[in-house]
């Protein structure tokens, strides 16, 4: 186990109200957040989107990346479902750092695509650690899941980890003229769904 659970307390929002747990990792310090709505106990599995910071998309309404839609988007289909989680991993720029992300950015200003951008500043395309995921969720008590992705390769990891997906649900919303080429990079370089408007 690379966490602990910290602190919790009740987080009330536009779609209800969650509690919203802390975790800390244990090397780092650096923490993570999950949002649980409603009764997450039993067997039945629950919804989940594990979200990756994006200051940029989550914050401040960025159209370079479908971050903040799938964000809002997910929100919504968990209070639809009266239960689910939402695990806000704390690993900016798929990994990279937002000081990064914005070189990377910079970067595809001059022509590169995002895999692109990560590799000219010496960066594997995709750097985040998937397993802090299956910790939070086993410390959440949950092991049985329906996850909101678009990226094969959370399924695959979060499988390998020892979390049971009895179901991948399609996130594919947010495409607009500003990140229409990017989305189509993922989906040809990275293997996700196609974003869709
Ligand atoms: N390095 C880099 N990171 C980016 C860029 N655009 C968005 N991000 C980051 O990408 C992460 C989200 O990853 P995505 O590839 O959009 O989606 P995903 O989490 O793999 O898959 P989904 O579950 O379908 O959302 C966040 O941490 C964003 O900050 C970019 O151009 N370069």
């Amino acid at each position: 186990m690379q966490l602990t659970r910290v602190a919790e307390a009740k987080l009330p929002t536009q779609w209800g109200e969650f509690l919203m747990v802390g975790f800390e990792e244990i090397s780092t310090q650096k923490d993570h957040v999950a949002l649980v709505f409603g009764d997450i106990t039993g067997e039945t599995p629950v919804l989940t989107r594990i979200h990756s910071e994006c200051l940029t998309g989550d914050a401040l309404f960025s159209l370079r990346c479908d971050c903040g839609f799938q964000l809002e988007s997910a929100l919504d289909a968990i209070a639809k479902e009266g239960r689910g989680i939402l695990l806000y991993h704390r690993q900016e720029g798929r990994g990279i750092g937002l000081i990064n992300k914005i070189k990377a950015y910079a970067l595809q200003d001059k022509g590169y695509d995002t895999v692109e951008a990560n590799e000219a500043l010496g960066f594997a395309p995709d750097q985040r650690n998937f397993s802090f995921c299956a910790d939070m969720l086993t410390l959440l008590g949950v092991d049985k899941i329906r996850l909101l992705t678009n990226n094969p390769k959370k399924v695959r990891v979060l499988s390998e980890a020892g979390i049971k997906i009895t179901e991948r649900v399609p996130l594919q919303v947010g495409r607009n003229p500003k990140n229409s080429h990017y989305l189509d990079t993922k989906a040809a370089k990275l293997g996700h769904l196609l974003g869709r408007s």
